[in-house]
């Protein structure tokens, strides 16, 4: 396969099939042009043209020409320097020490041969300790310390020479001025990364939109574009944060003897560190701590790109010393890229409950977030016109996390002539009603309502069945379906008239699993208050309400007979929301629904109305880990929110108890650290005085 030099494509070359040198040269310094045109957005401008994954890709398949031919290997080769050259606005600083990068990993072999590597250069017997941290996206910096006195604050820039950004620094409230310590070190060079919390950067977001101002494509870029203003002002009103993580120059004290060591002096000085670090032995504690970050890094509050492992003891790091432009004792091991970048095949439209038109992209598959994915949502026409995403454009995906994926923006320099615009289509796809958009609403919807709209009605039981409404299992997408398009159910309540031989009629569906699915819809009529709200499906009630709303009046009929007045005394419910209620349980289709699911068997304990109801756990923080004999942790979580008390994901000095089961894990050992005090399912059950 011939590379695609020069039209913006970017695959791997098949390198078998260029065998002339001069093509190698060709493709080096096309790519070595692209990785510095791409770094110049990045790191100087800001505001990157492509996702990090495109451009670590870009810089591996560099790497690679470079190994197999090293006379293409240059000194002003991207691979060989870090960073940016620093903007000629800012005065310049030159490190005493260099600011360097980071090798990266992206798999379980690339940490096998780092650790083995390392053993090999310290002739290692044992596991080497290392200690792990967290690989933070935002942007380094170094805070030069005298006398305990912050006296000067640089980026990075190219490693060697930064910008002066003291001011700018100075006005960020999680950097001390002055460590607090009574006899400070005469220089500490602390090193670290600012960042941009992911509600902040949303927060700023918005503001910028409001002013017209070009919203920043991510919390790193925020971060970069708030720190490096020529003006402090700016940069004071921007919420930028600070972890510790790195040194630069000591004078006048003992280099701590581990990067835990330092970590700890750090914030005994006052200067934050992240707690999300472990000390591990061996590539296995370093794989453990990958999966357990993985697992969490949804839940973070910042942004992180990975975790960075480093050799523990300072005198091995010594010993393995550097690379051009990285430490030889440390790695990155990144996690899969959250963002990519594909065609748009074509834009369709996605019908949902309420009847909402969703624009769906078509993709080129894409492996973006640790799968492939084919659709992206687009939200509505609005966000499709000011992003101007057009069907033949090529651009950047996102999936975060188990987040729908969504499109973030096109490229433009890949725009094709050929590319077109999305036209909102007039009437449903599914069943033909007209689609309206209200005034003053971003999203248009079918007419059809869920009577004449099947789409609707599939969308509408999808929600009655999910896990976190009347759960019951087995009833997926294709069966709704199918039960949808022979006619055999409109409403939730015929559900639950479902016999074994209707179920049993329909495709591959085996007696067994009908069974399975009846016993699930028996089992389920017995539920929560909360979980019906829930399930009905109403505009603007999603579970929190639905919780809201149960609590707070204890019965269904007291719900129902609940005014617009009535109902805007419940905590969070606002004139929309209680309007939308009170339609909807006006409706009489709606109260036939009720009534038909009530004479079906579907109950739930009622209670009194909320002011009488006691309150044992009010102001108490939970922490729930590993397995409950008997609850599930949506289930314990639900009581204890009953209860008055708060589910929180992390232990912290502010927890009063964690509750924790069969294979319960890090939380466990951090509770017991704290002297948090520690509950089985049996403790919580006396707390909420339930035998
Ligand atoms: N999209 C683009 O156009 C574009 C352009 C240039 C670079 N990039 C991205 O930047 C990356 C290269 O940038 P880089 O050289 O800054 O390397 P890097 O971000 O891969 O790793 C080094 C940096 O990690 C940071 N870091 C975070 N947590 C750390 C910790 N706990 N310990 C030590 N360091 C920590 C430091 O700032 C350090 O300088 C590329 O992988 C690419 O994803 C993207
Ligand atoms: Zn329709």
């Amino acid at each position: 396969m011939q590379p695609d030099f020069f039209s913006g494509r970017t695959e791997a070359v098949d390198t078998s099939a260029i065998p002339e040198a001069k093509n190698w040269a060709a493709r080096a310094a096309w790519l070595k042009s692209e990785l510095n045109r791409h770094s110049h957005a990045y790191y100087v401008l800001d505001n990157p043209t492509i996702p990090d994954a495109e451009y670590d890709r870009l810089f591996r398949e560099l790497v690679e020409i470079e190994q197999l031919h090293p006379d293409l290997l240059t000194s002003d080769s991207p691979t060989q320097r870090v960073g940016g050259k620093p903007l000629p606005q800012f005065e310049q600083v030159r490190h005493s020490m260099p600011m360097l990068s980071l090798n990266n990993a992206f798999d379980e072999t690339d940490i096998a041969g780092f650790d083995r590597r390392a053993r090999e250069v310290l002739q290692a017997a044992a596991d080497i300790e290392y200690s792990t941290e967290l690989k933070f996206d935002g942007l380094a910096i170094s805070l030069r310390y005298e006398e305990g006195v912050l006296v000067q604050a640089a980026t990075r820039g190219d490693g060697t020479t930064g910008e002066n950004v003291t001011a700018n620094v100075r006005t960020v409230r999680a950097i001390p001025l002055r460590l607090h310590v009574q006899h400070a070190p005469k220089v500490l060079e602390v090193r670290g990364e600012i960042l941009m919390y992911k509600s902040d950067f949303a927060k700023l977001n918005a503001r910028q939109r409001d002013a017209d101002q070009k919203e920043f494509a991510n919390p790193r870029n925020a971060a970069a574009g708030s720190l490096r203003q020529l003006d402090p002002r700016i940069t004071a009103q921007r919420t930028l944060r600070f972890f510790a993580y790195g040194i630069g120059v000591l004078e006048g004290a003992e280099m701590p003897p581990s990067h835990e060591a330092l970590l700890e002096w750090y914030a005994s000085l006052g200067l934050p560190v992240c707690q999300e670090r472990l000390v591990v032995k061996g590539a296995q504690g370093l794989l453990d701590f990958y999966q357990g970050i993985g697992e969490k890094r949804k839940a973070l509050p910042y942004d992180i790109d990975g975790v960075v492992y480093k050799v523990n003891r300072l005198e091995l790091q010594q010993k393995l010393g550097f690379v051009s432009r990285a430490p030889r004792f440390a790695v990155a091991h990144k996690f899969p890229a959250e963002e990519a970048m594909t065609v748009v095949q074509g834009i369709a439209v996605q019908v949902g409950r309420t009847g909402a038109i969703t624009p769906v992209a078509r993709l080129a598959p894409i492996f973006v977030g640790g799968v492939t994915v084919t659709n992206a949502t687009l939200h509505n026409e609005d966000e499709v016109n000011r992003k101007d995403i057009q069907i033949g454009d090529t651009v950047i995906v996102r999936r975060a996390g188990d987040v729908i994926p969504e499109v973030v923006a096109y490229v433009p320099e890949l725009r094709p002539a050929t590319a077109r615009k999305f036209l909102m289509p007039d009437a449903c796809p599914i069943c033909d009603s007209p689609i309206v958009r209200l005034e003053d609403e971003a999203i248009a919807r079918c007419s059809g309502g869920w009577i004449k709209c099947p789409a609707q009605r599939k969308g509408g039981l999808l929600h009655f069945v999910s896990r976190r409404a009347m759960d019951i299992e087995g009833l997926g997408e294709q069966l709704v379906d199918q039960l949808v398009d022979k006619h055999v159910i409109t409403t939730a309540a015929d559900l639950y008239k479902l016999g074994l031989s209707a179920l049993s009629e329909l495709d591959r569906m085996a007696t067994k699993s009908a069974q399975n699915v009846l016993n699930a819809l028996e089992k389920s009529k017995s539920t929560t208050l909360a979980r019906f709200i829930y399930a009905l499906g109403i505009r603007h009630v999603g579970e929190a309400t639905a919780k809201e709303l149960a609590s707070h009046f204890g019965s269904l009929d007291a719900v129902l007979d609940a005014s617009e007045e009535q109902l805007l005394e419940v905590a969070d419910i606002g004139p929309v929301v209680a309007h939308s209620i009170r339609v909807f349980l006006s409706d009489p289709m709606n109260v036939e629904l009720i009534a038909q699911l009530r004479a079906a068997g579907v109950n739930w304990p009622e209670s009194a109305p909320v002011e009488n109801q006691p309150k044992p756990l009010q102001d108490k923080t939970f922490v729930l880990t590993g397995t409950l004999p008997t609850l599930t942790r949506d289930a314990a979580a639900e009581l204890i929110e009953t209860a008055g008390g708060k589910v929180a994901g992390s232990v912290s000095k502010k927890t009063s108890y964690v509750v924790a089961g069969e294979e319960a894990g890090s939380k466990l050992a951090k509770a017991q650290e704290l002297g948090v005090t520690i509950l089985d399912e049996a403790g919580l059950f006396q707390l909420l005085d339930r035998k």
